[in-house]
């Protein structure tokens, strides 16, 4: 089994529907417009972050967030996983009644124990939501910054990408980068390749969240190979949000041979039917890609990670190991 590692899983979608329906029991909520047969039901981009919204709003008290970010990283060293990104949403907190300090530091909590049952690393990557307004998005940047958790390495922004320009996003950005974390932005998985340009222009991230749709032009997938930025692929999240029609008309294949750094990652797993080992699969089974080739893009995940540079010479010293 290949050493893997992930940089893209937004920890509100990474709750089972078990869970969701054990959380929606302890606060007396009904789940069947959103869970039938122990799945999640949505039908596009917009009804799916219904179903995630209502999910979130289930998680309400730190011991909440402790377990879920414990019960995912727990799961993702099952399947392999060494080291972990979790985008973390402010927001959703504050929705569900929680400060994000509190919200954090549980995830925080969450995240050690997992990591010292299992070895994983994790980190956090704060996220705004862009449909939420860019007030809220600069609102998530400066709780980045002013948190000061030692897990919180990065700053990114999900969320309904048709809405609004890129560039009213920039100062959110600034306050991050300013502060000495790590940038990530969504771009190119609903809009097409003009959305990652924009991104890439004005954003100047080192990673993009997706970015597959820059395949629509071939100039960008150049420019995203020259300059080195990191895609984060969600390949089973595309086919199930009907950005492809299927794996077979998935551009990874063609991102890596363009020489783009490509790493896999499961966005929202329950909700796309997937896990982080299933992108793996998906990777091997459908792009046909080795074990080999696989092992190297987990080593492209951890050289893009959001990470102090011990742990991450550590984190290549055990690839490495698992190789010979
Ligand atoms: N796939 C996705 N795209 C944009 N925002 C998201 N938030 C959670 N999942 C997302
Ligand atoms: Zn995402």
């Amino acid at each position: 089994m290949p050493l893997k590692a992930e940089l893209h899983c937004h920890i509100e979608g990474a709750a089972a529907p078990e869970l969701v329906i054990r959380q929606a029991q302890k606060y007396g909520k009904e789940t069947s417009a959103y869970i039938q047969d122990g799945a999640f039901v949505w039908h596009d981009f917009t009804s799916f972050l219904a179903a995630y919204d209502f999910a979130a709003d289930l998680f309400r008290s730190e011991e909440d967030y402790a377990k879920l970010a414990d019960h995912y990283l727990s799961s993702l060293a099952r399947e392999g996983a060494i080291y972990s990104e979790i985008f973390t949403s402010p927001d959703h907190a504050t929705k569900a009644g929680l400060s994000p300090q509190a919200y954090t530091d549980a995830l925080g909590e969450g995240m050690q124990r997992a990591m010292a049952k299992t070895g994983i690393e994790a980190r956090m990557i704060v996220t705004g939501v862009r449909h939420f307004g860019v007030e809220s998005v600069e609102a998530a940047a400066r709780f980045a910054v002013r948190c000061k958790h030692p897990l919180v390495t990065g700053f990114g922004m999900a969320g309904e990408e048709r809405h609004g320009d890129v560039e009213d996003y920039v100062r959110a950005f600034e306050i991050a980068r300013e502060a000495g974390l790590g940038i990530t932005v969504h771009a190119g998985e609903l809009a097409g390749w003009e959305s990652v340009q924009a991104a890439l222009d004005h954003i100047r991230p080192a990673r993009i969240g997706h970015g597959v749709r820059a395949i629509e032009n071939p100039d960008l997938v150049r420019r995203i190979a020259d300059e080195g930025v990191v895609l984060e692929c969600c390949p089973s999240s595309n086919v199930a949000l009907k950005v492809y029609p299927d794996f077979a008309h998935h551009p990874f294949p063609a991102l890596k041979d363009a020489g783009c750094k490509v790493t896999l990652n499961s966005d929202d797993p329950p909700y796309f039917w997937t896990s982080l080992k299933r992108e793996y699969d998906i990777a091997a089974e459908e792009f046909g890609m080795s074990e080999k080739v696989l092992m190297g893009i987990t080593r492209t995940a951890i050289e893009a990670a959001f990470v102090d540079r011990k742990t991450k010479a550590a984190l290549l010293a055990r690839l490495d190991g698992h190789k010979r």
